[in-house]
C-alpha cells in the first residue's frame, strides 16, 4: 500500500474473479484477463517444463526480492512493468472509502498472504513469526469477514505461525485447503481438509526435496524447505557468487522431473507440480465453498506482497480500518 499498492480488490460481479477496481473510480471498472489475474496471484517467474535456462534463472534471481522501502514517499524503481502495475493497483488505504462503498450489500471475503504481508521477511524461514498485534488484528478481521490465509508455505507450518482456528488455510500455493477448525459463522458442515489438488505428487515432492538437500548441501547458505506439495530453495543467505552453482544443481535435479516446474519468489526458487492450480484457483475454490460461486453478493479482497515488499504496518492499518468500519455500520444498523 502507500505507493506500493499491494491490496488488490477483486470484483467478481461480471467476470468471475477477473475484474480489478481501477485507480480513480469504482464505476469505470477495468477488465483483467485471466492471464492478468494469474500474474497478480502467482510469482512472476516461471520456466518451461524442466527445460529452463540457468541464465534466465539467474537474471530472475537477481531481480527478485525488492528492498524494503520504509518511507511513504520514496518511489519504487521505475520500470515500465512496475509503473503500469501500480496504475492498475492503487493504494488500498487511499481507496478505503471507495472499497467500502463497493462492498455495500456484499460480503467481503478476505484473502491474506503470509510471508512479507502478515510477517516481516527474515533470513530464517522458520523464524518468520507473526507479530502479536497483527494476530489480534487478523482475529478481529475473521470475526467480521470470512478470512483465508493463502500461502506458498506448508499449511501446518503457516498454521503454527498464525495460530488462529477460525480461518481458512490454503497452503502449498493453494494446493492444500482446509476450513476453520473451530466454530465460525461462515463454516459450512465439517470443514476439515476441503481440497488437495496435488495428492499424487506427495511421494515425488518428498523425493525431490531429499535430492535437493543432497545436491545443494555444499553451497553455503542454501536452505531447502519442504512445503508438502512444493519445495522452496532459499538463496537469501547464499553468496551471489554461488548462485550459478545453485541454479545448476537445481536444474540438474529438476531435469529428472518433467512433471515439476520452477517459479520464483523473493530470494527463493519454488518447485511445484505442473498442474493447473495456483493461489488464484484456490481463491475461486474458497469462494465457491463459501457459497459465492458466480455470485454478485461478494467482494473478495486479496492482500499480498507478490510484487513488492509490503509494509506490514500499512496492512495492519487497512485491516484495522475495515474492522472499525464494520463495527460502526453494524451499530448503525442496530440503531436504525
Ligand atoms: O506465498 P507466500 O506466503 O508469500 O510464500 C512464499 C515463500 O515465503 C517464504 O519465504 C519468504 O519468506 C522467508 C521468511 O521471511 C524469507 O526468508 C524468504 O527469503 C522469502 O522468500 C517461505 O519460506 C517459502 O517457502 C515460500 O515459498
Amino acid at each position: 500500500m502507500t505507493n506500493q499498492q499491494n491490496v488488490v480488490v477483486l470484483d467478481v460481479i461480471s467476470h468471475g474473479v477477473g475484474k480489478v477496481l481501477p485507480p480513480s473510480s469504482l464505476t469505470v471498472a477495468k477488465s483483467f484477463s485471466p492471464q492478468d489475474l494469474k500474474m497478480l496471484l502467482m510469482k512472476k517467474f516461471e520456466t518451461e517444463k524442466g527445460g529452463a535456462k540457468v541464465n534466465a534463472w539467474l537474471d530472475s534471481m537477481r531481480a527478485s526480492s525488492p528492498t524494503r522501502i520504509r518511507s511513504t514517499t520514496v518511489s519504487l524503481p521505475e520500470t515500465d512493468d512496475r509503473s503500469s502495475w501500480i496504475v492498475h493497483h492503487p493504494s488500498a488505504l487511499s481507496m478505503f472509502e471507495q472499497i467500502v462503498a463497493a462492498s455495500r450489500g456484499k460480503q467481503i471475503v478476505m484473502f491474506l498472504d503470509y510471508d512479507g504481508t502478515l510477517s516481516p521477511i527474515v533470513e530464517d524461514p522458520d523464524r518468520a513469526f507473526m507479530p502479536k498485534e497483527m494476530r489480534a488484528t487478523v482475529r478481529d478481521v475473521a470475526r467480521y469477514f470470512p478470512t483465508a490465509i493463502v500461502t506458498g508455505r506448508c499449511r501446518d507450518k503457516v498454521y503454527s505461525f498464525v495460530k488462529l482456528a477460525g480461518l481458512y488455510y490454503a497452503g502449498s500455493h493453494g494446493m492444500d485447503i482446509k476450513g476453520p477448525s473451530k466454530s465460525c459463522k461462515y463454516k459450512k458442515g465439517n470443514q476439515g481438509v476441503l481440497f488437495q489438488a496435488a495428492s499424487e505428487f506427495l511421494p515425488m515432492i518428498e523425493e525431490v526435496y531429499r535430492a535437493l538437500v543432497e545436491k545443494t548441501k555444499s553451497i553455503a547458505g542454501t536452505r531447502v524447505e519442504n512445503n508438502k506439495f512444493c519445495v522452496s530453495v532459499h538463496f537469501r543467505c547464499v553468496d551471489e557468487k554461488s548462485w550459478v552453482a545453485l541454479a545448476e544443481q537445481v536444474r540438474s535435479v529438476l531435469s529428472e522431473y518433467p512433471k515439476l516446474k520452477l517459479t520464483q519468489g523473493r530470494k527463493v526458487l519454488e518447485i511445484r507440480p505442473t498442474i493447473k492450480w495456483d493461489k488464484g484457483r484456490a481463491l475461486e475454490f474458497l469462494l465457491e465453498a463459501l457459497g459465492y460461486a458466480d455470485s454478485n453478493d461478494v467482494l473478495p479482497v486479496y492482500i499480498g506482497d507478490d510484487r513488492s515488499d509490503e509494509d506490514a504496518f500499512k496492512v495492519k492499518e487497512f485491516l484495522r480500518r475495515l474492522v472499525d468500519w464494520k463495527k460502526f455500520t453494524q451499530r448503525e444498523l442496530r440503531c436504525a
